[in-house]
Order: structure tokens, then C-alpha cells, then sequence
């Protein structure tokens, strides 16, 4: 099960709730999420690009897309290890954000090219397994700018990167999410209104049901 949505919406907020809900009726439950920053060479590379270092690596979009995808090339085995040994895998964003945040640099929607090359490239070239399903924690761009930006304020190791600056971005990236929900883009997509705090104990009955 994967959590998507943008830059401050709150999925980690939601991943660490609903994992206690889960575990508390019972399943045993792992969570992953990407990038996978100081784990993986790839990953450290996406941060250093998105706070301005490497040149003009944070500028391509398939240059950056082929880091993220890397950086869960890298973790392949470890999410087949994890689905075999739990209940339930939660994985903080996945190959969907790929989709939806390089489609939105290009001011592309679901249906383009580089949606089609994230799924070639990570689905059938690197192996990675396809998600059972998708949950869209949906939050208007602005919700999740103002979160984004009380986050860094709190913890200024957290500081904003360049996505997250980016409002523009970030509006055409929540419309190109609405329409890979639409699809079902990989596997069903539910969709969450994250506006208020999200009912864990309630959204880990009805995972279960
Ligand atoms: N429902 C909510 N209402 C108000 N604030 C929230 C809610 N959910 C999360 N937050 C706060 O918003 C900030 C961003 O939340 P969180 O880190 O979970 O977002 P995220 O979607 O994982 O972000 P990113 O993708 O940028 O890592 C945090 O300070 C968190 O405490
Ligand atoms: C996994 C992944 C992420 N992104 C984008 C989304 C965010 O703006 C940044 C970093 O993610 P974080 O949740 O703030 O840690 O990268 C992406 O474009 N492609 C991906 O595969």
C-alpha cells in the first residue's frame, strides 16, 4: 500500500498513525519510505541536487527521475522481502511520485511520455513490485505549503528544498495526481481528504475489512 500526495500534506504523519492502528488490531505491518535519504548514494544525490548543489543535475527531470528510480532499484529485494513477511507494507511515497512530479515539471499530465518511461523503466526494466493499492492523501497545494513551511520553521534540519519552494510546481503536480487517482494508475486509488487529522484507527478497520 502506498501513501502519496504533495511536499507537506502529511503522508508521514498519516504512515506513522495508521502503522499504530494497524499494529494495534493485529497485523503485522513494515514501512518504507522513499527517497531513501542516508541509505542510498542515489537518494543523497537527489537532496544535495534539490538544495542546489551538482550544477544543473536538479534541472532534469529525467536525470532526476533516474536517481529516484535508482534509489528504489536499490531497495527491489528488500520490498519482496518485506511483502512476504508482513500483513501489510507501507510505503511512503513510491514510483507514483515519480510519475507525478516529473510530469509536472514538464507541465505534463497523466497521460505523457514520461509517465509511460517511469512505469517502463521502474515496473518492468527494474523488476520493482506493483502496489496493491494507492491512498491520496489529498490537501489543496496551499494546506500543504503552509505545513511544509511550520516544518521547516520547527526543525531547521528539515530546511525547504527546491520542490517544496516551488508553488507552481506543486499545483501542477496535485492536478496531475487527481488524474492518476482517476486512472488508477498501477492499481485502485482511494482518495483521503487530509484537510482535517485523518481517522487512523478508522481507515485501519476499513484496510482490514
Ligand atoms: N492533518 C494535519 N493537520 C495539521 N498538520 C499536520 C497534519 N498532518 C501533518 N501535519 C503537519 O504538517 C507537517 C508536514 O507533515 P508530514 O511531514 O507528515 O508531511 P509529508 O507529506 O510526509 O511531507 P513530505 O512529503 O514533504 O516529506 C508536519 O509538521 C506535521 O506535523
Ligand atoms: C520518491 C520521489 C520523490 N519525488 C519528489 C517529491 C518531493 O518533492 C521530493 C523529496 O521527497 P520528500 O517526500 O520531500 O522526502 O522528491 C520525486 O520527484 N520522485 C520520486 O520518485
Amino acid at each position: 500500500m502506498v501513501i502519496e500526495g504533495l511536499d507537506g500534506a502529511g503522508k508521514r504523519t498519516l504512515t506513522d498513525a495508521l502503522t499504530a492502528a494497524l499494529r494495534d488490531a493485529g497485523a503485522s505491518v513494515a514501512t518504507t519510505a522513499f527517497p531513501r535519504y542516508g541509505a542510498s548514494v542515489h537518494a543523497d544525490l537527489v537532496r544535495e541536487a534539490l538544495h542546489g548543489e551538482h550544477g544543473d543535475l536538479g534541472e532534469s527531470v529525467y536525470g532526476m527521475g533516474l536517481l529516484y528510480a535508482l534509489d528504489r532499484r536499490g531497495a527491489a529485494d528488500d520490498i519482496h522481502d518485506l511483502i512476504v513477511g508482513h500483513d501489510v507494507v507501507l510505503l511512503d511515497r513510491y514510483v507514483a511520485s515519480n510519475a507525478a512530479y516529473q510530469a509536472a515539471r514538464l507541465r505534463e499530465g497523466a497521460d505523457s511520455d514520461v509517465v509511460r518511461w517511469v512505469r517502463e523503466l521502474e515496473i518492468d526494466r527494474f523488476g520493482l513490485p506493483v502496489p496493491d493499492a494507492h491512498l491520496l492523501l489529498r490537501v489543496t497545494p496551499d494546506v500543504a505549503a503552509t505545513r511544509a513551511r511550520g516544518r521547516a520553521e520547527a526543525d531547521t534540519a528539515r530546511a525547504r528544498d527546491a520542490f517544496e519552494t516551488d508553488d507552481d510546481l506543486q499545483s501542477r503536480c496535485s492536478a496531475v495526481y487527481d488524474q492518476l487517482a482517476a486512472a488508477n494508475w498501477l492499481s485502485p486509488w482511494h482518495v483521503i481528504d487530509g484537510a482535517d487529522r485523518v481517522d487512523a484507527v478508522d481507515l485501519a478497520k476499513r484496510l482490514l475489512a
